[in-house]
């Protein structure tokens, strides 16, 4: 069935998620969409400095928007910053330094920004594919602890700042490989068997698209949704597929075309007149499971799934946080 999966996968992602992909999809786009200026509107997006959340960060400052770049590298955000800056003439752009594979950092970042700044806008980007199992200092495997645990706490820490404000949004980065994942709950840090970098990736992926549709249905103050971007020529793409990104590079979207949908959802008015929790490729729904490929899972694994992120998350409340 893997097999299946990441044959019609592959085959899937060769027409549609490639630069040609892009290129065909955007000629139904409506130019229009985003012709917006969102001048006072605050956007944090994480992983700013490099990839999509560079480019996202870019084009949401050119529309006049304050961005909120939350960065691991005070060098890397600040050059971003500069060259962001120098860009687009927005000066409203301010660098968040976190690691967010750091949850008690998570939540103490994100409790300090509440009370300082207000938000429009929550778009996770940051994520990793760590090809060896490799433990933060807090014990977690570090693709779970970035991709589906941070993004855990810091949503769900921001999310009472997000209802206080008038069309506020949450866009969640996932990505089309979390499409051969079934969501498997009882093994979060993969611990059981051979570990499989880009199956956890994948997972956590999943995880990130379940998360978003469960909590449309929580939290109907919020629109919420959850992308991917096609297959871009960035940083991580690189570094963590070499092998991918060898054979595929003349035929990857560039970082602005993987982008396109994330500041599409973030900035336009288009996008509220689809329902709260949907997942999107090049500014269209597009649906969660391939095919035949027996990748639903059932409400009580969703519930187990949210459970286990809020039993876990808990554990790393600072005391004043608890206050
Ligand atoms: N490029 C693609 O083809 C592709 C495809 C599908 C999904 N994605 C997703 O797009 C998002 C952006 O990735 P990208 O391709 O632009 O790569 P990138 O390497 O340019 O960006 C990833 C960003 O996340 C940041 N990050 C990673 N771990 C972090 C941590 N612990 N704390 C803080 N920041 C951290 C990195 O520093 C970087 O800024 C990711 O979520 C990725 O999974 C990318």
């Amino acid at each position: 069935m893997s097999l299946y999966r990441n044959s019609v996968w592959f085959v899937k992602g060769l027409r549609e998620y490639t630069r040609a992909g892009y290129e065909s999809a955007a000629k139904r786009f409506v130019e229009d969409d985003l012709g917006v200026d969102v001048a006072g509107r605050h956007y944090m997006i994480t992983g700013a400095n490099s990839g999509i959340g560079k480019a996202t960060a870019l084009a949401i400052a050119k529309k006049g928007g304050t961005i909120h770049m939350v960065c691991r590298s005070r060098e890397r955000a600040e050059e971003a910053k500069k060259e962001i800056e120098s860009h687009t003439g927005n000066q409203n752009i301010l660098v968040h330094l976190l690691d967010m594979s750091n949850p008690k950092e998570i939540w103490e970042f994100a409790e300090k920004f509440k009370s300082e700044n207000k938000l429009n806008v929550l778009i996770n980007n940051a994520g990793c594919m760590v090809n060896k199992r490799e433990l933060t200092d807090d014990g977690l495997e570090k693709n779970f602890a970035t991709n589906t645990l941070g993004m855990y706490i810091l949503t769900k820490a921001l999310l009472p700042a997000l209802e206080k404000e008038e069309d506020a949004r949450v866009v969640n980065v996932s990505s089309g490989g979390m499409l051969v994942q079934k969501l498997t709950v009882s093994d979060l840090q993969f611990e059981c068997g051979t570990f499989d970098g880009t199956m956890a990736y994948a997972q956590n992926k999943r995880q990130q698209v379940t998360l978003t549709e469960l909590w449309a249905k929580s939290h109907s103050k919020i629109h919420f949704s959850v992308m991917h971007p096609g297959w871009a020529d960035t940083p991580a793409v690189r570094s963590s597929m070499p092998d991918f990104h060898e054979k595929m590079k003349n035929r990857l979207r560039t970082e602005e075309q993987g982008a396109d949908t994330v500041i599409w959802l973030s900035i336009s008015p288009a996008v509220v007149k689809y329902p709260s929790g949907l997942f999107f490729q090049d500014r269209k729904p597009v649906p969660t499971h391939l095919p035949l490929a027996s990748t639903h899972s059932s409400p009580e694994d969703e519930e187990k799934l949210l459970h286990t992120l809020e039993e876990l998350s808990q554990r790393f409340v600072p005391v004043t946080c608890k206050l």
